[in-house]
């Protein structure tokens, strides 16, 4: 992590020298896919990002950035009664509201309750952590209808700039068009190791009856306190996967569905998490930002005598791309050679087409003759993708200039962030035009044998819940298993559906003992296999603090590797000056790789180096 961070995105004297509506800097825009110059970064988002690092505490609280694009959450009806959004009142007023700012809380903490201070939810209740939160409303706020791909560009780069100064964001956006910025999002933050959450409202959130207050709320609470590291929609008491979601209803406050894929979070009486079900990165890679898209893709419906030359006009040049959205399972007529034939001719020509059913629920397979003959002239199969995933991942994936079109395709065809279920074999579906015979058996994977173990456990227990004896159980097993240095057995527990990240009663994880006992090996194994660095023992320490307080070099370096940074809350002196005193160059040397620049005076007013000499 760089430590330095607050200095870098300009002094506290700069930002606080700030008038309030100084975010109409941000500039929408631009496309070029190029490391992001803080000296370019708009001074607002420095100011959201500049959090002291001891403003935080570390045990019992969580930093979360809010990116306010616009939408009906923040809107207010003009003097026509029409709602519009309106600039520099949504935070004004969260600060007044008792629900979204806990003022004694604030001002106990920080000395004084507005301003520049972060806003603080109220108080969770046992082993939540306090959500503090930043606002960055963007400017001009948007109906999300008037939003473009360069604003998903301009959330990415935001986003990546802000990434290591906070545990969890939300986004405030319309809803119109959510489904589609979650959808890219999703894939253009790439190896995210954090909760990214996409949420607005039906009723603005200043009426007396308004769904963007839940919503809002829940939002928080989740980033704050859950490792969910997807692009992830929250609506209606659930938070689905972004690039599952759609807009299903213009007036329900249910106005979101995942039509393929189960909630990845309920929200009731308890917050229940899938963990089974959540997506996470298992490559050896920090977080980075895809910031160029393809703007030449489309979607095109069939419908029942659609004409050749409509067909031909809408693949022709320029376009890349297309989401051809085909009857029932990925059916179109086949009684029409003509447009097999526009088809054909478009994929020789090097246009992606992919297939996707316009059923609100349910994948394309190649069960009819008539969906079956689509593949034989290049048409590849979205499964159960929905139209804004199958767009957006098109845009992504043509704007990889480095990838040639047979990887393109293959990528098209492959579950590369959750967004679709794919068979096992699906790689002899994706090779251009060729002569198949036979219908290809599109197998949906089945469910995992934690299913049956797991429906045993709770006649065991008598009635108690499954959820609580897994929270009991996987942690010793895992445990076990890695103070063991047994990767089959880690493999074994991981086939039963145990989630390797599961958490003990200290908030630690099988990443932590691993760590802890000095196991590179295992260190490695749980990484590739979806364990976070990001996670937070009950003290607030992290897997490459506790690598650094041990002096182990090559795991800091793994967890490095892996996009790990310090906790930013954490205040380094004493632990520092420990090592100094006590010579323990491994450990300085450990910190020294993970940012930390020893003559840089901390939050406690000392240095390292000052105290060793
Ligand atoms: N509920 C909403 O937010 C709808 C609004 N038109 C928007 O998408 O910005």
């Amino acid at each position: 992590m760089d430590r330095n961070i607050k200095f870098e995105l300009g002094s506290e004297e700069e930002l606080n020298s700030e008038e309030s509506d100084e975010c109409t800097e941000i500039v929408h825009g631009p496309t070029e896919n190029n490391p992001i110059d803080p000296a370019h970064v708009p001074k607002a988002l420095r100011r959201s990002c500049s959090l002291e690092c001891c403003q935080t505490d570390i045990k019992t609280e969580s930093r979360v950035l809010v990116l306010y694009t616009g939408g009906t959450i923040g809107m207010v009806r003009n003097d026509n009664g029409v709602l519009v959004p309106k600039p520099n009142v949504l935070e004004h007023r969260l600060r007044k509201s008792a629900i979204f700012h806990d003022v004694a809380y604030a001002k106990s903490r920080f000395g004084h309750a507005s301003g520049k201070s972060p806003l603080v939810l109220p108080n969770l209740g046992d082993r939540m952590r306090r959500a503090l939160f930043m606002i960055y409303e963007y400017s001009p706020l948007l109906d999300s209808s008037n939003m473009t791909m360069d604003d998903w560009i301009q959330i990415s780069k935001d986003l990546k700039i802000c990434y290591e100064n906070f545990d969890g964001f939300v986004i405030l956006h319309g809803t119109d068009t959510l489904a589609y910025t979650a959808s890219a999002l999703s894939f253009m933050l790439e190896n995210l190791g954090k909760t990214v959450i996409v949420t607005g409202s039906q009723i603005p959130i200043f009426e007396t009856r308004s769904d963007g207050r839940d919503n809002f709320l829940s939002a928080l609470v989740i980033a704050a306190n859950y490792s969910v590291p997807e692009v992830c929609v929250f609506f209606n008491n659930r938070l689905h996967r972004g690039n599952r979601t759609t807009k299903v209803n213009t007036s329900s406050l249910d106005a979101f569905n995942s039509p393929n894929f189960a909630p990845l979070v309920n929200i009731g009486i308890n917050i229940e998490v899938n963990q089974n079900l959540i997506f996470r990165p298992t490559e050896l890679e920090k977080f980075h930002v895809h910031t160029t898209l393809n703007r030449n893709v489309g979607i095109l419906r069939i419908f029942p005598s659609i004409t050749t030359q409509t067909v031909k006009s809408f693949l022709a040049e320029p376009m890349h791309g297309v989401v051809l959205q085909t009857y029932g399972a990925g059916n179109i007529p086949s009684s029409r050679p003509d447009l097999m034939e526009a088809l054909r001719e478009a994929t020789e020509r090097g246009v992606i087409i992919i297939n996707i059913t316009q059923c609100a629920k349910g994948a394309v397979a190649a069960l009819y003759e008539t969906g079956s003959a689509l593949l034989d002239v290049g048409v590849l199969p979205g499964y159960d993708m929905t139209p804004e995933a199958a767009l957006t991942k098109l845009s992504y994936v043509l704007a990889h200039p480095d990838w040639d079109i047979e990887t393109q395709r293959k990528i098209m065809a492959r579950n590369i962030r959750g967004e679709l279920t794919a068979p096992r074999n699906i790689l002899d579906l994706t090779r251009l035009p060729r002569n198949r015979s036979s219908s290809v058996r599109l197998d949906i994977d089945s469910k995992s044998p934690l299913e049956s173990l797991a429906a045993l456990l709770p006649l065991l227990a008598n009635g108690t819940s499954l959820s609580y004896i897994q929270a009991v159980l996987y942690p010793s097993f895992l445990y076990d298993a890695v103070r063991a240095g047994s990767i089959a057995r880690l493999e074994d527990l991981k086939k039963c559906g145990v989630d390797l990240g599961a958490k003990d009663a200290n908030s630690r994880d099988a990443l932590f003992v691993a760590t802890e006992i000095g196991n590179h090996e295992i260190v490695e194994y749980l990484l590739l296999n979806g364990v976070s660095v990001h996670s937070r023992d009950i003290n607030g320490d992290n897997p490459l603090m506790l690598a650094c307080k041990k002096g182990d070099v090559k795991i800091a370096d793994l967890l490095l590797k892996t996009g790990a940074h310090l906790p930013h809350q954490s205040c380094l002196s004493d632990v520092l000056i420990k090592k100094a005193e006590a010579g323990d160059l491994r450990s300085l040397e450990c910190f020294k790789m993970a940012g930390v620049q020893f003559n840089q005076p901390e939050c406690c007013g000392h240095t390292a180096l000052q105290s060793f000499l």
